[in-house]
């Protein structure tokens, strides 16, 4: 269980970006976080994952509390914490393999994460999760003979070889075509039920995160306008979070419809 309480962020210059923000995310739950440019997303997920420090306030995940953790513990914490990005960040160079199995350098003794001499079981386990994701053909490959979904499936199978207790996962699909988009937010959707793992997804296209999430939190100016069910999201909710911003530039696109696939 992920716990916020009273969370608030202020960079060195300027004002309040996250304004006594409180929510919980129990297991298995998929929270969808929209919200116009600047409205604070970034920011949120980044005091979640300690990639900044929160101002104020308490970020609990099951036992430990995250928001007070000493420079030093950051790493062994945030090991629990699996990542998601837009952009893959997966080392171009390195196999498929090799980048999955770099989901368990947190857990690594120095000198083994130095010589990448991962433990048998970790490589067993990479195995597993590249079957998971779809890719255990491309295990051997460079990760830059990859297509944009393919990679992002590797992004995937990295965050679960973590072994996490919980997914944070940024723009997932902001670089993918809709139909691959759908694909992969059915993938992570399908893996938080199956483990029971929570997922905050930061996430631009509202009708996708309505598909696949169990619950929207709406921001807007740092602040909780919104904490429902998808089909709560009516057109008036939109406005309230969104303001003049169009959340509606993405739509399924049409040869999908044409051929029935069901999202
Ligand atoms: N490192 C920083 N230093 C100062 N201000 C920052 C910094 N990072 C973000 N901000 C400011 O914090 C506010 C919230 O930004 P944040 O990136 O969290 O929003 P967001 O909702 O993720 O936006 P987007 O959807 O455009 O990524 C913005 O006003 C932004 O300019």
């Amino acid at each position: 269980m992920l716990k916020i309480e009273h969370l608030k962020k202020r960079y060195k210059t300027g004002p309040w970006v996250l304004k006594d923000i409180s929510f919980e995310v129990p297991d298995g739950e998929i929270v969808g976080l929209i919200g116009p440019s600047g409205a604070g997303k970034s920011s949120l997920i980044r005091c979640v994952n300690r990639l900044i420090d929160p101002t104020d306030g308490n970020i609990q995940l099951d036992d430990v509390n995250l928001s007070s953790l000493s420079a030093g513990k950051i790493r062994e914490q945030r090991r629990h914490i699996g990542m998601i990005f837009q952009e893959y960040a997966l080392v171009e160079r390195l196999s498929v393999m090799e980048n999955v199995l770099s989901g368990r350098l947190g857990y690594l003794p120095f000198w083994r994460s130095f010589l990448r001499r991962y433990p048998e079981q970790d490589i067993d386990n990479a195995f597993e999760y590249l079957e998971r994701v779809g890719l255990i053909d491309h295990a051997n490959k460079r990760a830059d003979e990859l297509s944009g979904g393919q990679r992002q499936r590797v992004g995937i199978a990295r965050a679960l070889a973590q072994d996490p207790r919980l997914l944070l996962v940024d723009e997932p699909t902001a670089s993918l075509d809709p139909k691959t988009s759908r694909q992969i937010m059915r993938l992570i959707q399908s893996i938080c039920r199956e483990k029971s793992l929570s997922a905050i997804i930061n996430i631009h296209d509202v009708p996708l995160a309505m598909q696949f999430v169990d619950r929207i939190i709406g921001l807007q100016g740092g602040e909780i306008v919104f904490d429902g069910k998808p089909e709560a999201l009516t057109e008036d909710v939109l406005t309230r979070i969104y303001g003049d911003e169009d959340w509606t530039s993405v739509k399924p696109d049409e040869d999908d419809l044409e051929n029935g696939e069901a999202a």
